[in-house]
């Protein structure tokens, strides 16, 4: 799904009035009884409803809604919130249709401020996507006074004071609700974690937005989802056999991390791949050959870290990362890893503090290389950066620069591809902020590089595929109580 810029929605809208034909107020009264049929399914109508209006068309669809609800029964009460002397013709021609229906309340000041009762449902249709500035003045006080509430509070569109596609103040007035129901498109505000409070859970409502507009408009922003990831997944024919599916080597490891060898080679395994070879520290042979029978391993011959590279013509994609530390001969395995493949390449965990540590070796890295780096490690790689905004851009930038794929691990991971294009994930969840989902994906990904999947798409599907089997181990085990590997329990597409 295409993620547009605020300048761009706008665009759409216009497209749409101009050639569906359809006329602006229509438009509204389209979205308006779109988000009442998600309301109606969510509250029932013994619930009273507080509806928050600005005066613009976000204030619009409040009073439409205002309308539609009331018309199937719900006792809704309006409030006006005169931030502005002047309101959207759209807003004007709901108040008209309004007036047959309810009485709305004013509010200019403090002293207008009504009293919530605890049981109101709380519609907050002050500001949308046309928020120029920080919410001040009666509208910061209206929004102070919704976020100290208990009520639960519904955003039309996106929560009131929250820009779509750039970075708040801290001390900004926005509104928290427990859900968003934004239309036609998430916004851009909605993958940042920084602004979760600000989000809710959020449902994307269609609108009928002209469909040409949509595919003809480019965008470097994408949210993964189901239909999505499906796309993307080769079938497996008939007729295959092992060597169909690719032969991937994990280099992973060290004294007291062969743990994460383990998750990444287990996860490997499960997501498809032909054959697997995994090379080790002397430490680990034994634990590996009796935790992974499926796996062959090549021992290195250190004792207890990675020093040196083994054969590595023969496989289809190599992984390295997973618990292999920073040794010195571990940094010169990497250096000479990075002048001899030529093949599908991931590096994560310690491998891509390697790379900070000596940024000489970003020049040596293959076209496409894909990177799973957590905030921290990309911080250590790329730099700081005051926001997430910021951070998105630094990864954009690094990834046109190096040529490479960055999967910024976190809520919503971000893959970012060697174009600047971004694709967030929709999958996952706060269980899965446990040690070890990390050397999971790795071997996700390795697993479908190996089995010939463009690194772009390996990328996208192995983060959603990651997310999607966290979903299900929480579903069972509770996000509190589950691991990395009832995530790997749980692949399999
Ligand atoms: N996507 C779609 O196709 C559809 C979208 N629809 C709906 O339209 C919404 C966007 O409507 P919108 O453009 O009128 O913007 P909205 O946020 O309601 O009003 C802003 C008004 O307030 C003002 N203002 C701004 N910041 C301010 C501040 N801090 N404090 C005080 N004032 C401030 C600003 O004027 P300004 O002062 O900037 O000139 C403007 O007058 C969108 O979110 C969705 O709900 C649907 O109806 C149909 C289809
Ligand atoms: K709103």
């Amino acid at each position: 799904m295409k993620i547009f810029k605020t300048e761009q929605i706008r665009q759409a809208d216009a497209y749409t009035i101009a050639n569906a034909p359809i006329s602006s107020l229509d438009l509204m009264e389209r979205a308006s009884n779109t988000f009442v049929r998600w309301f109606c399914n969510q509250f029932v109508n013994t619930r009273p409803i507080g509806i928050f209006c600005g005066k613009g068309n976000n204030g619009g669809d409040g009073l439409a809604i205002a309308r539609l609800l009331s018309e199937k029964a719900y006792q809704v009460k309006v409030y006006i919130v005169e931030h502005s002397e002047d309101a959207s013709e759209d807003f004007h021609a709901n108040f008209i249709r309004l007036e047959n229906h309810l009485t709305s309340f004013k509010i200019h000041s403090e002293v207008d401020l009504p009293q919530i009762p605890a049981n109101m449902v709380i519609i907050d249709a002050m500001l949308g996507s046309g928020l120029s500035r920080a919410a001040t003045g009666i509208l910061a006080e209206v929004i102070q006074k919704l976020n100290d509430a208990p009520n639960k509070i519904v955003s039309v569109d996106i929560a009131s004071g929250l820009y779509a596609d750039r970075q708040n103040e801290k001390e900004d007035a926005i509104i928290k609700p427990h859900c968003t129901v934004s239309f036609q498109f998430p916004k851009l505000a909605f993958m940042m974690p920084q602004n979760a409070e600000f989000v809710g859970n959020w449902f994307v409502a269609d609108i009928g937005l002209s469909e040409n507009f949509i595919s003809a408009t480019p965008t470097s922003y994408f949210y993964t989802d189901k239909s999505e990831a499906e796309c993307k997944i080769i079938p497996r024919k008939k007729f295959s056999h092992k060597g169909t599916f690719g032969h991937g080597l994990i280099l992973a490891g060290s004294h007291g991390k062969m743990g994460a060898a383990i998750l990444s080679g287990r996860a490997c395994l499960r997501s498809g791949i032909g054959l697997l070879s995994m090379h080790i520290p002397g430490c680990g042979y034994e634990i590996m050959q009796i935790s992974i029978p499926e796996a062959m391993v090549t021992v290195d011959p250190d004792h207890k870290h990675l020093s040196k590279l083994p054969q590595i013509e023969s496989y289809s994609a190599i992984g390295i990362g997973p618990g292999v530390g920073k040794e010195k001969v571990t940094v010169q395995l990497l250096a000479t890893l990075l002048k001899q493949i030529k093949t599908r390449l991931l590096i994560d965990a310690d491998a891509l503090n390697i790379l900070s540590e000596n940024p000489y070796l970003l020049d040596h890295l293959p076209e496409k290389t894909v990177l799973t780096p957590h905030p921290k490690e990309f911080q250590r790689l790329a730099g700081e950066s005051k926001n997430e905004y910021e951070r998105l851009e630094l990864a954009r930038d690094f990834a046109k620069k190096h040529k490479v794929i960055i999967c910024l691990k976190g809520a919503n991971t971000a893959v970012v591809l060697s174009n600047g294009d971004v694709h967030f994930n929709s999958t996952g969840n706060a269980g899965m902020a446990t040690g070890g989902t990390g050397d999971v994906l790795t071997g996700i990904i390795t697993s479908l590089l190996a089995q010939g999947y463009e690194p772009e798409d390996a990328a996208i599907l192995g983060v959603y595929q990651h997310g999607l089997a966290g979903d299900k181990a929480s579903e069972i085990k509770g996000q509190s109580a589950m691991i990395a590997s009832d995530v790997i329990d749980k692949l399999g597409w």
